[in-house]
């Protein structure tokens, strides 16, 4: 069948683009093009990279007025059909565009730009005669020499010398002449077209290998005279390794010049190439290999559960509760190993913040080269050549932090998702995706198994597994109580800030902490404190006046950046440099206060002279490998306390920690979000876990100035299922999810007046239609479908980068597909009021409620 018609997704970011264009395509590109190909089309006046999504015999257009896809710019599709059904569900369910969706499966590498180049159009009849002008005007007129300035001459003919040359270049080389080589593209004498460029291409290097052997050898080495010693060394090693070798390497080796190599290919001993090369950003790194471990009893029952699955190949969803240190990476690692070998390919997501060295350090440890790790530390290069050994079926298994989720593998067979609640795993930029949901439905797509993990899952899973009322998402739960032989969970003791304070404790050390931290000195144990970063934020304050240095265009406090000695806005990028008096009173007692890391750091050092302290937090790992590099010295025992934030707090696993101490488990409890205990509970239960994890017992103490918060009591007991049964009955209560679905919709402005007009005309209409459709207002009656519109309300953040912020939650329960009800009816608002800055953002199932 041929297929003439191209249906194409194009990059051009608008509400009216959003929608596939009809192209031709042209005879020489038939049987390339597939579902998923990425081409580049004319669009406008300009060429712009799309996305094939489907391809047809036929149009329902004029294909007298279709245009021909331009280029092709990929041999095989980066996107495999099943991402493109994938995209296309995205974009319903997250209310995105199908461009956004699409762009968030391939690596920036692939997020090509058009650029133009110039070249001398071809003329017919003499090549070295000049072309004329009018030539395509339909004027007959008679033939006319073109008078051309010497500047214009040297710039014709030096494209032609070149035969293509970039405007970009061209203008560089010939400064200030931009009106003669205007003038030669309006007279036709060159030619200017637009092809898509990546933004890195694949990384080549010359290898040279012997082209002789056998007797030809014998002859061509005895060939050689004196004076061409050196070349005949050279052919004398390519024949002794019998590969081919890089040309640096050989160079390098033989300490011969390129020259002498070029003379041997040329009398045809050797032959030199352009090879692709992966740039592989674990190279230098040797992983100590591992053996799978024998499985305990309860590793056994899940290993046999997911493994029943992927021999079916029938789709599963597997929520795995095990405490911390239980072994589930254990148990990830045994079910992708059964999983490759029934050939098929696994997906590990971990959340970017532990994607520590040392959780890569065992999935490469066991399954070596056959595994593409992606991290946000990878240059774009080394992305895109991880992404390929993906795509081209060279690795199986593909670790990495959410956007690993679109690992475009060709039979996948297993997804694991580390740390299942973490928030990160949902994208707060356009498309607002959650990794989850996306692992479910390509789970759907291939008959896959998904093993959720956690030692806190999310209370949407775990809801969702008890109640087993979605039909889509009813996970399996499974559970590990116990840590395997010879380690056991630690105590956990709450201490009381206040009563610390009445019997006269200043200091930011409770006793038994201070107690505690000098045992570990005594005995050359180590100690991990964790200091909550939300709430402390590195902001600049006046200590006589309470002034706070606040971004100028956003209503939110800069932070400080002690690097640079400078404020920025993690908004908008503002920054300006750290003041040294008070803009507001003159005052000098203006002073930067830190995440705290700093000065619980500072204290540490006033405590326990001589103490040695890693301080990991998002001053110290900047710089690339910082991260790495600190935790190698706390392992080493060169440290005997690492401290920091939430960093410290995920997968880490030293046999030595026998003491963990929270400074102030309270920080988070205060913020305004309905998931803040959770969250609280959630990370007190990861940090504690990291204690006492091998032989030596652990010990852990959360100071606290609420010690009687259910949140914080439940996790000293390392009693989830009371936690979460306390936690239920509140967000039943206030209909929050997970018994009921949050969209959120913020509204921007740079007039508030307008906004708030805006906001309250958008508000009322989606009222109005959910009470047409008989959904709204239920929700307090605990009716099965239920809509409610909460605001609309001032954001958290009023204003962003000088745009006004005002929101409405959609609160809704049952099967109704609110996200579409929210969708048109906010682009009806565009299109109704017409004010270009106006803009809505819809996140469905928000995750931060700012
Ligand atoms: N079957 C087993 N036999 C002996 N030791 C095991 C077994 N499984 C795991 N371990 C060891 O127990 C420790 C904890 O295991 P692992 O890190 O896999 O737990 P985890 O549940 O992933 O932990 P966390 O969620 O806290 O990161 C590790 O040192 C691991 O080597
Ligand atoms: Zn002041
Ligand atoms: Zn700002």
């Amino acid at each position: 069948m041929s297929y003439r018609i191209a249906k194409v997704i194009v990059d051009v970011p608008s509400r009216e683009t959003d929608r596939p264009f009809d192209y031709l395509i042209p005879a020489a590109m038939q049987g390339w093009i597939e579902v998923g190909s990425r081409v580049g089309v004319p669009f406008g006046r300009r060429t712009v990279q799309g996305f094939v999504l489907s391809l047809h015999e036929d149009t329902e257009m004029d294909p007298q007025r279709l245009k021909p896809i331009q280029e092709l710019l990929d041999l095989m599709p980066p996107l495999p059909q099943d991402l493109v059904k994938l995209a296309e569900w995205m974009s319903r369910k997250y209310a995105c565009s199908m461009i956004s969706a699409l762009q968030a499966m391939i690596p920036a590498a692939l997020k090509g730009k058009a650029e133009r180049y110039v070249t001398v159009p071809e003329t017919d009849g003499n090549q070295d005669e000049p072309a004329f002008p009018g030539e395509n005007g339909g004027l007959s007129s008679p033939v006319l020499p073109v008078l051309l300035t010497g500047e214009e001459e040297e710039i014709l003919a030096y494209v032609k010398a070149s035969g293509q040359v970039t405007m970009e270049h061209l203008s560089k080389r010939y400064p200030g002449r931009a009106g003669e080589i205007k003038g030669l593209i309006g007279r036709g004498l060159l030619s200017e077209t637009q092809m898509i460029k990546d933004k890195v291409r694949k990384k080549m290097i010359k290898t040279v290998a012997a082209a002789v052997s056998g007797e030809a050898a014998e002859a061509a080495l005895a060939s050689f005279s004196g004076q061409a010693r050196r070349q005949k060394e050279v052919l004398e090693f390519l024949l002794e390794v019998g590969a081919p070798l890089s040309l640096q390497e050989v160079l390098q080796t033989l300490r011969v010049t390129a020259g002498t190599v070029q003379k041997l290919a040329e009398k045809g001993y050797a032959v030199i190439e352009e090879t692709e090369v992966f740039r592989d950003p674990y190279k230098n790194r040797r992983f100590q290999g591992s053996e799978p471990l024998q499985r305990t009893p309860e590793q056994d029952q899940v290993y046999r559960k997911v493994t029943e699955a992927l021999s079916a190949r029938s789709y599963g969803v597997f929520l795995l509760h095990g405490v911390t240190g239980s072994g589930k990476t254990e148990v990830y690692l045994q079910t992708i190993e059964r999983c490759i070998a029934l050939g098929r390919q696994a997906i590990v997501l971990v959340p970017e913040i532990s994607l520590t060295p040392q959780m890569v350090e065992r999935f490469k440890g066991r399954f070596g080269g056959k595994v593409a790790v992606m991290h946000s530390r990878l240059s774009t290069g080394e992305r895109y050549d991880e992404w390929r050994k993906i795509r081209e079926g060279r690795v199986q298994v593909a670790i990495g932090a959410r956007s690993a989720v679109f690992a475009p593998f060709a039979d996948l067979g297993l997804i694991v998702m580390d740390e299942e609640h973490e928030t990160s795993y949902k994208q707060e930029e356009t498309p607002k995706y959650h990794a989850r949901d996306v692992a479910v439905y390509r789970a759907r797509q291939y008959g896959a198994a998904v093993i959720l993990g956690s030692a806190t899952p999310s209370l949407e899973s775990y809801h969702a597994a008890r109640s087993q009322a979605d039909e889509l998402f009813a996970p399996l739960l499974l559970e590990m109580k116990q840590r395997p032989a010879g380690s056991r969970l630690p105590g956990v003791h709450i201490v009381d800030m206040r009563e610390e304070l009445r019997d006269g404790n200043r200091s930011m050390f409770s006793r038994a902490l201070h107690a505690g931290i000098a045992a570990r000195l005594e005995r050359g144990e180590q100690t991990v404190l964790f200091l909550n970063r939300r709430g402390h934020s590195t902001f600049v304050m006046c200590r006589s006046c309470g002034y706070v240095a606040g971004c100028p265009e956003c209503d939110i406090s800069l932070t400080y950046h002690q690097k640079s000695n400078n404020l920025r806005c993690h908004y908008c990028g503002y920054a300006a440099p750290a003041p040294s008096i008070c803009p507001e009173c003159g005052s000098e007692h203006i002073r930067y206060f830190g995440t705290g890391t700093q000065r619980v750091e500072g204290e540490l050092a006033k405590l326990f002279p001589g103490i040695r302290v890693i301080r990991m937090d998002v001053d110290t790992t900047t710089e690339k490998g910082s991260h790495e590099k600190l935790l190698q010295a706390f392992r080493e025992k060169k440290g005997d306390v690492l401290l920091g934030t939430q960093m410290v707090a995920k997968g880490l696993d030293f046999p030595e920690v026998t003491l963990v101490g929270v400074i102030a488990a309270d920080t988070a409890l205060n913020f305004p979000d309905f998931r803040s205990a959770e969250k609280t509970f959630q990370l007190l239960t990861q940090v504690a876990g990291r204690a006492g994890r091998h032989q030596l017992p652990g010990e852990v103490f959360i100071q606290t100035y609420m010690p009687d918060h259910y949140s914080i009591v439940h996790a000293s007991a390392h009693d989830y299922a009371s936690f979460v049964r306390e936690e239920l009955n509140h967000r039943k209560a206030m209909h929050y999810p997970p018994y009921s679905r949050l969209i959120l919709v913020t509204l921007s402005h740079e007039k508030l007046p307008v906004l708030l007009r805006m906001a309250e005309n958008f508000a009322g209409d989606l009222r109005h239609k959910a009470q047409r459709l008989g959904w709204y207002g239920n929700l307090e009656r605990f009716a099965a479908e239920a809509l409610d519109i909460l605001g609309p309300v001032a954001s958290p953040i009023p204003r962003i980068k000088n745009r006004y912020r005002f929101q409405c939650m959609v609160k809704y329960r049952g099967a109704l597909d609110a996200v579409r009800l929210v969708r048109e009816t906010s682009a009806e608002t565009l299109d109704q009021l017409r004010d270009a800055s106006l803009q809505i953002s819809i996140d469905v199932d928000p995750q931060m409620l700012m």
